[in-house]
This record gives structure tokens, sequence and C-alpha cells, in this order.
């Protein structure tokens, strides 16, 4: 046996990590591309965005592979975007097994915000989570939707009046109708930001968000395990969250006498956990993760369809003529152009660009060709699958909502044949399809409705063209310049 000084520890560290981040591990599948490991700092170092990185390290070889080598969250991944590998990943799910946050990177600040919940967990606990939130994210009152628009343009036309000045900043903005929506339909309490510029919860919550979503900290989660004094202040922050909220909503449910006939999915939460089905970890997790997709999702959503009109304006005008007079939303349902412009957008900018949150429980092969061993992370391109010539054809890169048909008949049944043959997976797809769907596109479609029925926007010259650095899509600090129609 031989000494190593003790110096040179730290060196054998450096290089065994620099091993890990560098080169994907060797058992992983030599017949498909590795995308450089440092595209994760482009945006941070040289100020591009996601669309940039992908357009320059990703689109040719998902294009020609259909998966690739990636590095992301402290480790290597697999990325899939060819429909075939998509339908596999989503209907095997013993082998391609959900694995959130709470299993990948359980020691981060992300994972104690989210925790186990009903869009990560697997088998027997997903379908109790599941059990207790479909009702009430399937079957809800849209009465609040349309209430908190009205709000949302009077709010609009205040920032107008008292900033002397029609161009607004939109991302604030429309996060607090995304969860003031959220919050009244699915959660049973008003999260009430439109109605106050200070909303504690609200101040709490964006202040909690710069911790969670620091790029750095998402790309090497592992950091999280060292002492490092705003991380640890950031655990008990995001905890104190949570307890605020569920502490809302339990409040605003048991001192509504009426409790045991409202059928908010926080309701059935609640009463799961009354019935002892759920500990109050999983109740809190499960309300947390309904308030998070719940207003995320569609604030990125609402901010795509914002920019789509404002750049495409004559959209605003046929789409208004289209709903003129309609107040309800199962008559939104039959207009094709407010459809299609819609599912365009959505496949344009996917909210969710990418998802990686399954882990292989066995040696397998994805299609018949793809070899992947066990315990390995694999996820899937949604920009990717509904930006691909074999998928869309080569003119997949123009904003085209009549490629979804002209009859509203074959509107919906192109959006749902994309969804069945995972050509487009922004909802995902299958037994795990996101829940809010619904309750998503009732909301899109009310808020079109209401903004163009009152005004006309337009793109500031000045404002840069580009999206979001890092994580879900959508134009980045969008701003845009408003006109009130008469
Ligand atoms: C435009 C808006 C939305 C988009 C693009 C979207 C997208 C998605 C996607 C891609 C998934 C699958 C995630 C994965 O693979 O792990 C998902 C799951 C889910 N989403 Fe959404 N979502 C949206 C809005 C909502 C809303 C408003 C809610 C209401 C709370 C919601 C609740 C859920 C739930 C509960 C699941 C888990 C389903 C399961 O695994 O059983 N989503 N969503």
């Amino acid at each position: 046996m031989f000494d190593i000084p003790l110096l040179y520890y730290p060196v054998f560290i450096l290089v065994y990590l620099a091993y890990k981040v560098v080169f994907p591990p060797l058992n992983f599948p030599r017949n498909i591309p590795t995308i450089p490991f440092y595209v994760n700092f482009l945006p941070i170092l040289f100020g591009i965005d996601q669309l940039d990185v992908f357009r320059l390290y990703l689109a040719e070889p998902l294009e020609r592979y259909g998966a690739v080598k990636i590095f992301f969250g402290s480790r290597w991944n697999i990325l899939v975007s060819k429909p075939e590998y998509l339908s596999q990943l989503f209907k095997d799910e013993n082998t391609f097994a959900k694995s959130g946050n709470q299993k990948k990177i359980p020691y981060s600040v992300l994972a104690a915000y989210t925790g186990d919940n009903v869009i990560s967990a697997h088998g027997a606990i997903w379908r109790k989570y599941r059990n207790a939130v479909t009702n009430g994210l399937q079957h809800f009152d849209d009465a609040p939707i349309w209430e908190n628009t009205k709000l949302f343009r009077k709010l609009l036309s205040k920032k107008i009046e008292n900033g002397n000045s029609n161009r607004l900043s939109m991302v604030p903005l429309i996060q607090r109708l995304a969860l003031d929506n959220i919050s009244n339909v699915a959660l049973g309490f008003d999260f009430g930001t439109l109605k106050s510029d200070n909303c504690p919860l609200h101040q709490h919550l964006l202040h909690i968000k710069k911790k969670i979503f620091h790029p750095f900290f998402l790309t090497f989660p592992f950091f999280d395990r060292l002492p490092i004094p705003s991380r640890v202040k950031g655990f008990k922050e995001v905890e104190s969250f949570r307890r605020e909220l569920v502490r809302k909503v339990q409040d605003d449910l048991i001192t509504n006498f009426k409790f045991e006939q409202t059928t908010f999915a926080s309701s059935d939460l609640i009463r799961a956990y009354n019935r002892e089905e759920l500990n109050y970890k999983q109740l809190c997790d499960n309300m947390i993760i309904i308030l998070i997709a719940g207003h995320e999702n569609p604030q990125m959503a609402l901010t795509s369809m914002f920019y789509f009109l404002a750049k495409y304006p004559e959209f605003q005008e046929l789409i208004r003529e289209e709903v003129k007079g309609i107040t309800e939303s199962k008559y939104l349902l039959e207009l094709p152009i407010l459809n299609s412009f819609i599912y365009e957008v959505l496949r344009y900018y996917p909210p969710l660009n990418s998802i990686i949150n399954r882990c292989t429980t066995r040696a397998c092969r994805l299609g018949s060709e793809i070899a992947i061993p066990k315990g390995v992370y694999v996820g899937y391109s949604n920009y990717g699958s509904s930006h691909n010539t074999k998928n869309w054809g080569e003119d997949h890169m123009e904003f085209k909502p009549e490629r979804w048909g002209k009859e509203i008949e074959s509107i919906h049944n192109n959006w749902k044949y994309a969804k069945n043959s995972c050509k487009i997976t922004s909802f995902h797809g299958g037994r795990r399809v996101c829940l809010g769907e619904k309750l998503a596109l009732t909301e899109i479609r009310i808020t079109i409705t209401e903004m163009v029925k009152h005004y006309k926007w337009k793109l500031p010259n000045d404002w840069q063209d580009r999206v979001t650095p890092a994580g879900p899509l959508s134009p980045w600090a969008l701003e845009l310049i408003f006109e009130e129609r008469n």
C-alpha cells in the first residue's frame, strides 16, 4: 500500500466530480448523442434563452435520434421526443416509474416545497392522491374565472391610469390572475391578489420562489446539502409558506358551514385527511401542488397567449368577432378561431419545455434499439415533440393556427389525435394525463374572450423578443402596450 498525501484529496474529489459531470456514465446507451454538459450554463453566461440552446444543441440530435443524453439536476439523464418512445414512456409506468423531486433530490429546497404529491408519486400512493383530487379538478364552477377576469381588467385599467402609461409589465399581473383563479376554483379560498397590491400570502410566495428557482441550485441541487445560510433560511421559509397556505384553506373551509357540500379538490383532500387516508404532510404536499401546477402552468400559457395575440394582432380582431355576445364557457368551446389559436400557442410554446421525472426500475429498451440500465432518469421534451419535421412537417416553426383545421369538430379531433399519438405532449397523456387541462383551457378561453372585447394590445418596439432562460417556457419579462376599446 502507498500513502497518498492528504493534500491531494481535494484534487481527487474535484477530478471525480468533473468526471461525473462532463461525461455520461459508461453504462449509458452509446447509440444516442450526448448533449455537452455545459449547455445548462449558456443562458447564465451568455444571456441566451432556452430556445437558443434548443436550436443550437438539441434540435438536430432529437429530430434524428428521438432521444439524447443530457446533464440536468446533478445527474445524467435521457431525454426523449420521438412519439414511439414517448408512448412507451407514458404507458409502461412500472418500468419508467414516476420519481419526482422527493426521490430524485430529496435534500433540496425544491423538494421541500413540492413534497410527495399527485404529480410525482407512483403506484398505490399516486392512486390514493389522484382519487382525492380528480373530482374537484374535473367538475368545477367557472363563475369565479369570469369574475376574476373582470377584476383583472379593472387592475389593468387602474395601472394604466396611475402610471400615466399604457405600457405594462405582464408577468406579475398574469400571475395574480392565475393565483386567484386556482385558489377560487380548486382550493376553496380567495388568494385575493387581484383586489390588493400587497396580499401577504402573495408576497411570501414571490419571496420563496426566488430561492427555489435559482438557476444554480436547480442545476446543482447537491449544494442544498451544505449549510449555506441563505439555503438554510430557504428551507424554513418554504415550510412556513406551506403551513400558512394549508391553514388558510382549512380555516376558510371549516368556517364554511356548508363544508360537507363543497366539492373543491381541497375539500376532498381534507375529507381524505379526516378519514386518516392521508397524513398531514401528504395533505400539505397535495394542496401545495394544486397551487403550484394550478397557477404556474396557466400563467405561462396565458403569457404566451397574450404574446402571440400581440405578435399576430389580426387574431385579436378575428376572435373578437367570434366571441361577440358570448358570456358562457360552453359556447366558447364551439369557436374555431379561438380554439385553433389556443392549440397552436400550446404547440408552439408548451409551458413545460421538458420534464425529467421518471426512473427506470429495471434494465430495459426504449424502442428496440436503446438499451437503458436500471436507475436512470428518463424525461420528455415537449418542445422537441411539437417542433419536429416528422410530426409537424417542414413548417413546424411557423405559427399557423389553421394547421388544426377549419371546422370546430376537426380542430378538437386533431388536438385529441395529436395528444393520443404523442405528437403533442404539452399535457402529458395516458393514465397520467394532466388533471387540470380542462380547467386551464377554460381559464384561457375566458381570459382571451374578455380581453379582446375590451382592449387592443401590441408589443413595444424596444421589447426584446426572447423566452425564459430555463425551466417553464414563455416570453421573458413580457411587456405590452394597451389601448382600451370603446
Ligand atoms: C396550461 C396549463 C397546464 C399545463 C401545460 C400542464 C401540463 C401538465 C403536464 C405536462 C403534466 C404531466 C407532468 C409529468 O410528466 O410529471 C401535468 C400533470 C398534472 N397537472 Fe397539469 N398542466 C396545466 C395546468 C394544470 C392545472 C390548472 C392544474 C390544476 C391543479 C393541473 C394539475 C395537474 C395534475 C394534478 C397533474 C398530475 C396528473 C397525474 O399524474 O395523475 N395542471 N400537467
